[in-house]
């Protein structure tokens, strides 16, 4: 396994914006990370990079120590020690699975009985011992995506590389999918950089999800970091469906990881680590409750937009105004509520971060 460095690296097409720009990222080694945007944001680029399929304008990437691309120097993709998986398995369809797990290692020139363990081994991890003898059009989507991440975890590079390989798979094989690429990441023991536009999958597989935004890297944690404290209104936002309010965040701090907000001319003491100024405030549909007029503590007023049955649950979202800002919060409600009704809610969590 190896770490990844990328030391500023920007990469541009043509006069418009950079793809990639000005990108730091550090890939611990044996490392689940996932790289995480909208479209366009540059994470397929950004693996490019890695992978030597292109070349930075600008930069450095290192991989396990050793410099890659950069100062001058370019190391072709076949030579940098990584793996790759496609979105499209791009299987020999008249070799079987074996045959098509042993092709990489027969360039390689390894000799016959290396050859054989090594198929062995990859098929036995990715739970495909049996189908060895079977062609790629008798295998499923999903048993075909184990036969393309075998064919990379054969080669026992010190990194693999996935393009949105989950990407063609109907939803429930991708999440036993899912399961099984957590499992064999563990025992591969290799550091995998996973290109996604899906959050629900970013979190639910990787160790770290890096986030992208217009070529940017916007922030790097882990799941519940990334969810529970967004650095930025581009993560709040694009986060699990997170609404921001600007809020105006006092001097004092009412306690350590506490940040004490004003709106609508209340004082709220909510986590966040906002200097004083102008903030705006994270909220979910679980940092908000309906709450009776006139009960302890402070209260948002709004009123109901719109509402959908969601889960079990009615799905308010509701407006508030606070000054010139008017806002959106969601709330979810266990009775069902009237378009126009004047709602009062609490807030019991969020996060309140610097604004811009
Ligand atoms: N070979 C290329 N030539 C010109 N522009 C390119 C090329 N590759 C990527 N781009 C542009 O660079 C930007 C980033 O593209 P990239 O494919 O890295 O984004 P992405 O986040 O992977 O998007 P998606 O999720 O849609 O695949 C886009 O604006 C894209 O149009």
């Amino acid at each position: 396994m190896a770490q990844i460095e990328l030391g500023d690296v920007t990469r541009r097409f043509g006069t418009g914006a950079a793809a990639v720009d000005g990108l730091n990222l550090h890939v611990p080694a044996g490392c689940f990370l996932a790289l995480l945007g909208p479209s366009g944001c540059g994470k397929t680029t950004a693996l490019r990079l890695i992978a030597g399929l292109e070349r930075p304008d600008s930069g450095v990437i290192g991989i396990g120590g050793r410099l890659v691309a950069g100062d001058g120097l370019f190391v072709e993709p076949e030579d940098r020690g990584i793996g790759m998986v496609f979105q499209s398995y791009a299987l020999w369809p008249h070799m079987d699975v074996f045959a098509n797990v042993e092709f990489g290692l027969r360039v390689r020139r390894l000799p016959a009985a290396e050859r054989r363990a090594r198929v062995r081994d990859a098929l036995e991890l990715v739970g495909l011992a049996g189908h060895a003898r079977r062609r790629p059009h008798e295998l499923s989507g999903g048993q075909r995506q184990r036969v393309a991440l075998a064919r990379s975890l054969a080669v026992r590079p010190s990194v693999i590389l996935l393009d949105e390989p989950l990407a063609n798979l109907d939803a429930h094989l991708r999440e036993q999918m899912q399961a099984e690429f957590r499992r064999i990441h563990r025992e591969a023991k290799t550091t995998f950089v996973f290109v996604t536009h899906d959050q629900a999958e970013a979190m639910a597989l990787a160790d770290l999800v890096a986030v992208m935004d217009a070529g940017r890297l916007q922030q790097v944690a882990d799941a519940q970091t990334l969810f529970r404290k967004p650095a930025c209104a581009m993560v709040a936002r694009f986060i699990a469906g997170g609404r921001t309010v600007p809020v105006a965040v006092a001097p004092e701090r009412p306690a350590e990881g506490l940040c004490r907000i004003r709106l609508q001319e209340q004082v709220f003491d909510l986590p966040g680590d906002a200097p004083s100024g102008q903030g705006l405030l994270c909220l979910r549909p679980r940092d908000l409750a309906l709450a009776q007029e006139g009960g302890p503590g402070p209260r948002l007023h709004g009123h109901v937009e719109d509402a959908r049955f969601e889960g079990g649950d009615h799905l308010l979202t509701v407006v508030i105004e606070d000054g010139p800002h008017r806002s959106r919060v969601t709330v979810r409600s266990a009775s069902a509520r009237r378009r126009g009704e004047a709602v009062s809610l609490a807030a019991t969590g969020g996060w309140v971060l610097r604004a811009a």
